[in-house]
């Protein structure tokens, strides 16, 4: 019949449900942009290792192991791995109340019109009936108009147009839209017999029925003698097609069961089987379901009136013989060879309790109750659906556990999680007043077409459970299914299952599942062990490169370490010697009371102004000196003296003492052999200047020579210590009689009367000399006599030290005129301050002074 699309109503809102997607191209810069992408290490530092991506990259992914070929000749080529959920719709005849007699209702509340809807019923009446529908419909006004075989129009009726201003809505997107003259042999051509083809495959697959009461669900789904349903045509066809390709080895088995609740109480799985009784409900699997060996398409269809003779129905308002219950029939296909794996898979068909109003179905009581729990049912089961539909458009959305809500959701459940392929079928009637009705039910499950199921490519070993099989994998332990005789025994999960039915002889149908099972379960094993020995193997490989690197790193961390320690070592050492590097430098400096230039320069003021008389004392000849040639001489003297105060500040501290020693020494030794010099030349005495030169040179030689030096010390000490232990000791003495202002020049004093002690004894030696030679010891002065008494009484080397104190001490009046400038504390302490003290003997008249030594 040619379905002609009604004429465009001005208030028909379009809706479409399955709008036509378009895969987004990937952008190419993703795909393009990640190799050329330069490496990290190119950018880091070179000690730095970089990340191992290149390795861990270049990681060989062993192949998956080709999967074993599929032995079964009617093996197809591979589906495509997505599939859109299948929804088909189709529209119940409207049956007239005045066609169907006066009592009767839309309901069919009539016990006789009932007993027309009991299949399998008379044929002839139902014939009958169907005509006169037939004749009626155009006459109905319906609610629903077909546009297309995929797209319906629902229009509200009149009052609730105009009282609520619902518009009419189009609903498209659908696999096929059966309209009211459609047959039960098109319905199954279309929708069912895909389903059928697949399972004889060895894909298993369900069909549900969801609809409103009374909107030809159980018509859809079991038919009438007549017009026999989807179970019927399914059962006719695959034994027709298993005579047909000669094979007696494929065996079919047919489950039969209701999920019921008794006036609410809650929900009880119910074996519709012959002799079948209540079951109970393990996860999603029926413990002592029986599954019915059936040989012919008459012995199942029997098997199945029996069967629907036992299912709950209830009469309504809306269906004289409404169903009270879940049916679900399982047909599963079991390949008998022992050589062969092939084809266990479940073809499930569930017809569903149709969604009640209870205004429309005006249910109380029990009914009430029992509505309640048919609607909770659909409930679940559509939220269970949109769930899936939800986590497939967003994958961050977790597929919400829903199915845990009801028997039958948790038993459908790898089909509700989009792991089995399925179809629903929305039965809907046309009549004005189920105009609700079927715009709820379009509302909620036009959605679901929207669904995909990715893993429909289902392997031939898998079973219609196929938890059952996961949970065995995982275990690793083979299935274990047994069926011997008649006696069906089922392992399942580690329990025993025993069908108490037991099939008559005669039809029963010996079922070797243990081989299959075991066979399926070394398959699966297989195949999963495969899977995780490659993953095992690719995860082993990235640890391994990881390891490695770390390992690296690790160690160049170790070695980072180690010269870091090394450095703070250093550094430590560094900064101990910066430390008493600088604590000598103060050390040295506050001894050095006045600035370089200005000690040098008073120093050698002093030294030179000493000298001077001291020289004149020694009576070489005139006592006065030239300014000019004083000025020459402290000039050189000074820069000599700045000299060797920058070679002590300028020298290294170990070198400092014997630097003092030896520079200071030779200092006072050049001085006095220059002195000398001076004198000669200035009194024009006998020493000639060869002489001069012998005695500078002797004074040089004395510079030059440790041993020398030692003397000198000796001499200037007196009692055989060295240099520095008279410096400590004279220090000490000279710390006894002076304040604590004086000590800080102590220490450029005593370089400074070293110089001269020196000076004076080396001088004082060679005087003795000359005047040995001159004989002229009557004519020399007093004052040079004491000194050359004192500085040979100094070169003894039994003068104990407290004497040079006590020496010291005994020039106070030396000191009280050395005061008048500020002189080095030093000269004033040593013993030999009575020969530094020239300025006090100038003014006293040659020969008179008077020696403190006796
Ligand atoms: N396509 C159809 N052609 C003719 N009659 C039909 C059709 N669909 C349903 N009917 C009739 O409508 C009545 C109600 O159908 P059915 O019992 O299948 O509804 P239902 O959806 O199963 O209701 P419930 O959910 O209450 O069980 C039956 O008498 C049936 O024969």
């Amino acid at each position: 019949m040619e379905m002609k699309s009604p004429p465009q109503c001005p208030s028909t809102v379009t809706v479409r449900r399955n709008p036509h997607r378009k895969a987004r191209a990937t952008p190419a810069t993703t795909a393009t942009q990640i190799p050329n992408v330069p490496p990290s290490s190119s950018t880091t530092t070179r000690d730095i290792p970089s990340f191992p991506i290149h390795d861990i990259l270049a990681i060989e992914i062993p192949q998956n192991p080709k999967p074993p070929e599929d032995p079964s000749p009617a093996s197809p080529p591979k589906a495509p791995i997505s599939e859109d959920l299948k929804v088909y719709l189709r529209i119940r005849p409207l049956l007239l109340p005045k066609l169907l007699g006066r009592n009767a209702t839309v309901g069919d509340q009539n016990p006789r019109a009932r007993a027309k809807n009991a299949w399998p019923q008379n044929p002839a009446k139902k014939n009958a009936a169907r005509d006169k529908s037939a004749k009626t419909k155009k006459t109905d006004e319906g609610c629903i108009t077909v546009n297309d075989s995929h797209s319906v129009t629902l229009s509200p009726p009149l009052a609730l147009k105009e009282s609520k201003r619902i518009k009419s809505e189009v609903y498209e997107g659908f696999s096929h839209v059966f309209s009211t003259d459609s047959s039960q042999g098109e319905v199954y051509e279309r929708m069912v017999k895909p389903l059928v083809e697949d399972f004889l495959r060895g894909k298993s697959g369900m069909l549900a029925a969801l609809g409103p009461s009374g909107s030809g669900k159980t018509h859809t789904v079991f038919g009438t003698p007549r017009e026999p349903g989807m179970v019927p045509l399914v059962l006719q066809q695959i034994f027709k097609q298993s005579e047909g390709s000669g094979s007696k080895s494929r065996s079919f088995c047919i489950s039969i069961f209701e999920i019921y609740s008794e006036r609410g109480k809650g929900e009880k799985v119910y074996d519709l089987s012959a002799g079948g009784t209540e079951l109970s409900m393990q996860q999603s699997t029926i413990k002592g379901l029986q599954q019915v060996a059936i040989s012919d398409a008459g012995q199942a269809e029997s098997l199945i009136a029996c069967s629907m003779l036992k299912r709950a129905t209830g009469m309504t308002n809306a269906n004289s013989q409404s169903s009270r219950s879940q049916c679900i029939i399982n047909i599963s296909s079991v390949v008998n060879k022992a050589d062969e794996v092939d084809n266990n898979a479940v073809l499930t068909i569930v017809d569903l309790a149709g969604a009640e109003r209870e205004k429309r179905t005006g249910n109380q009581g029990a009914r009430l109750l029992e509505s309640n729990f048919i609607n909770n049912t659909s409930m679940v089961f559509g939220l269970c659906l949109r769930s899936l539909l939800e986590h497939q458009k967003n994958p961050k959305k977790p597929l919400q556990k829903h199915f845990q809500n009801s028997l039958l959701t948790k038993y459908l459940r790898d089909y509700l999680e989009g792991k089995k392929r399925m179809a629903l079928i929305l039965t809907v009637k046309e009549g004005a007043e189920d105009y609700l009705d079927t715009s709820y039910l379009l509302k909620q499950a036009s959605p679901y077409m929207k669904i995909k199921f990715n893993n429909v490519e289902e392997s031939s070993m898998m079973n219609g459970n196929k938890r059952h099989f996961q949970a065995f994998s995982r275990i690793g332990q083979p299935k274990r299914m047994k069926l011997s005789g008649l006696d069906a025994h089922v392992f399942e999960e580690g329990q025993n299952i025993v069908d108490e039915h037991r099939l008559p002889e005669e039809e029963g149908s010996t079922i070797n599942r243990l081989d299959v099972g075991e066979n399926a379960s070394i398959k699966s094993d297989s195949a999963d062990l495969a899977e995780r020995e490659r993953n095992h193997q690719i995860m082993e490989n990235i640890a391994r490169t990881m390891w490695n690197f770390l390992k690296d790193y690790k160690q160049k961390l170790k070695v980072a370490e180690s010269e870091i320690n090394s450095l703070r070592e250093k550094l430590r050492t560094e900064e101990t010697q910066n430390l008493g590097l600088r604590k000598e430098l103060e050390d040295l400096k506050s001894c050095c009371t006045c600035s370089k230039g200005n000690h040098g320069e008073t120093s050698i003021v002093e030294v030179c102004t000493s000298s001077e008389p001291k020289i004149g004392l020694q009576g070489y000849g005139s006592s006065k000196i030239d300014e000019k040639d004083e000025d020459l001489h402290s000039s050189s003297l000074k820069t000599s003296y700045c000299n060797t105060l920058e070679k002590w500040d300028s020298s290294p501290i170990q070198e400092r003492d014997a630097f003092s020693q030896e520079n200071v020494e030779s200092f006072s030794l050049n001085m006095s052999g220059f002195e000398r010099v001076e004198k000669e030349q200035e009194s024009n005495s006998t020493v000639s200047n060869t002489e001069v030169e012998s005695i500078n040179s002797s004074c040089l030689h004395v510079e030059n020579s440790n041993q020398q030096n030692c003397q000198i010390g000796d001499i200037f000490s007196g009692n055989g210590h060295n240099t520095e232990d008279l410096n400590d000791s004279k220090y000490m003495a000279i710390k006894d009689n002076f304040s604590d202002a004086d000590i800080p020049e102590f220490g450029i004093s005593y370089s400074q009367s070293h110089a001269m002690v020196r000076s004076d004894s080396c001088s004082s030696v060679e005087l003795d000399q000359y005047l040995t030679e001159d004989e002229e010891s009557s004519v020399l002065p007093a004052s040079t006599k004491e000194d050359v008494a004192f500085t040979q009484g100094c070169s003894t080397p039994d003068v104990p030290e407290s004497e040079l104190v006590l020496d010291t001490s005994c020039r106070e009046l030396n000191f009280e005129k050395l005061n008048r400038k500020p002189l080095p504390t030093s000269s004033i302490s040593t013993r030999d301050c009575s020969a530094l003290d020239v300025e006090d003997q100038i003014n006293k008249p040659l020969g008179n002074r008077e020696c403190d030594f006796g």
